[in-house]
């Protein structure tokens, strides 16, 4: 049995933030109280050891839920696979995370799906749950068949790495998904707009003699798509929004009543186009960086609720790719293991956002809104836990990394404030940020 003493827990599912006391026993949150003795405890015990935590100056809350991760398995090992994702998951304080269906071969049948569920099992850090996607091959013509995979596992459907360009596809898709109950995750970018484009298109790019990616690639698609899921009644879920167009478009909708919930992910919280080097190919990502403005609205939109979660969309690549000229590099940024320290550190710190709507939306929100267990310490829900020591720095070295990526643009820079514990299901996986 755990016995955390005097730690500030963050449950927003009880809409609780206060120090507490919390046990933990046989695999679940047993008690959460203000009161407890040595003696009620070894009562509570029932003559099981107990493992004491002072937790004073620290955090506990419900592991985190990224709704938006990429593993690279099938097919891309070189970059990342299911084990050493999940690893890196734990130690990022994560522990479930949602697995994007754009690998080689794509997740694109029920047997493939069941091959992400079970590699994600067998590995046994993080719970992994595959998204399918949701066209065959995610060529954006054929639609999967969505209740076949959802038997198998899958907990979304989603072409991510790609915009579904047909919009009667994307109409016809989130029809279908309305059958399965799940969620079709939209990466919104018109591929006409965005071309060849590196960064987005503003001063910055061309400063650095860049091919710029319009604002709009992202904002039309996503008006088109909220407008398709308000006339299917589909439920929609948008990832990684980049944009003040999107938030006031999402806004919009939200007030209409439309079905759709969106993501952010920290990068385009905490840093800007401004801010990059033309040798700076951490920060080539898609949606790209955008600018002072837009950083400004997604946070008040996370802030208000607008955006509902963060999502983490760990790229991995490998150095060999990264490390090409720009206009060669591929997009993408490796993020689990630093993700929450640098919302911590760039956000909750300088009092951008409080720690209780950053765990809010990054646990408790993408429960509810997937359906997946967890994101609550509710007496007799599992004790899916972070400890989250302020005072912990890590210097982010290639070295400590567990991820089988290293292109993160905090790669040598402190990041100070850590996941300490990580437990699934009571389990202890990760401890002073060695994974166990
Ligand atoms: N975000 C990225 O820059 N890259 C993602 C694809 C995606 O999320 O669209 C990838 O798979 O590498
Ligand atoms: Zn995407
Ligand atoms: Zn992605």
């Amino acid at each position: 049995m755990w016995w955390l003493k005097d730690v500030w827990v963050i449950d927003p599912s009880q809409k609780l933030s206060a120090p507490r006391d919390v046990l933990v026993k046989d695999g679940q949150v047993l008690e959460i109280s203000s009161s407890l003795t040595e003696e009620g405890v070894r009562t509570k015990a029932q003559g099981e050891s107990v493992d004491t935590i002072d937790g004073k100056g620290k955090f506990v809350f419900p592991g985190l839920i990224d709704v938006h991760t990429h593993l690279r398995e099938p097919g891309q090992e070189d970059k990342e696979d299911i084990l050493s994702g999940s690893r890196a998951a734990v130690r990022g304080g994560f522990t479930t995370i949602l697995a994007m269906a754009n690998t080689q071969p794509v997740i694109d049948n029920r047997a493939l799906v069941e091959f992400v569920r079970m590699q994600g099992e067998r590995a046994g850090y993080a719970h992994i749950h595959p998204i399918g996607a949701v066209t065959k091959g995610m060529q954006g013509a054929e639609l999967v068949e969505m209740s076949n995979m959802k038997e198998g596992g899958a907990v979304a459907f989603s072409d991510d790495g790609k915009n579904i360009h047909n919009a009667e596809v994307m109409r016809l898709a989130l029809e279908y998904a309305k059958l399965t109950g799940l969620l079709i995750i939209s990466h919104c970018e018109d591929k006409d707009l965005a071309g060849d484009g590196q960064m987005r298109r503003g001063v910055a790019s061309a400063r650095m003699g860049l091919k710029g990616i319009p604002a709009s690639a992202e904002s039309v698609i996503v008006a088109r798509d909220l407008q398709l899921a308000e006339e299917t009644g589909g439920r929609l879920h948008l990832a990684h929004i980049s944009t003040v167009e999107s938030v006031e478009l999402i806004r919009r909708a939200k007030e209409r009543g439309v079905d759709v919930t969106a993501e952010v992910n920290p990068h385009h919280l905490i840093f800007c186009d401004e801010e990059m080097g033309i040798t700076d190919t951490f920060f080539k990502v898609n949606p790209p960086l955008g600018s002072r403005v837009d950083r400004e609205a997604l946070i008040e939109g996370l802030r208000d609720g607008t955006l509902d979660m963060i999502a983490t969309d760990h790229a991995p690549h490998t150095q060999a790719e990264k490390t090409r000229p720009f206009a060669e590099a591929p997009f993408g940024i490796a993020s689990l293991e630093t993700a929450l320290s640098a919302v911590w550190q760039h956000l909750v710190v300088p009092g951008r956002i409080s720690m209780d709507r950053v765990i809010e939306a990054w646990s408790f929100s993408p429960a509810q809104r997937f359906g997946l267990q967890g994101g609550s310490l509710v007496p007799g829900s599992p004790a899916d836990m972070v400890l989250f020591d302020p005072e912990f720095s890590e210097v982010i070295e290639p070295a400590t990394l567990v991820s089988k990526a290293r292109n993160t643009p905090f790669l040598n820079k402190t990041l100070q404030g850590c996941p300490v514990m990580v437990w699934v299901e009571g389990r202890l996986v990760q401890k002073n940020r060695t994974v166990l």
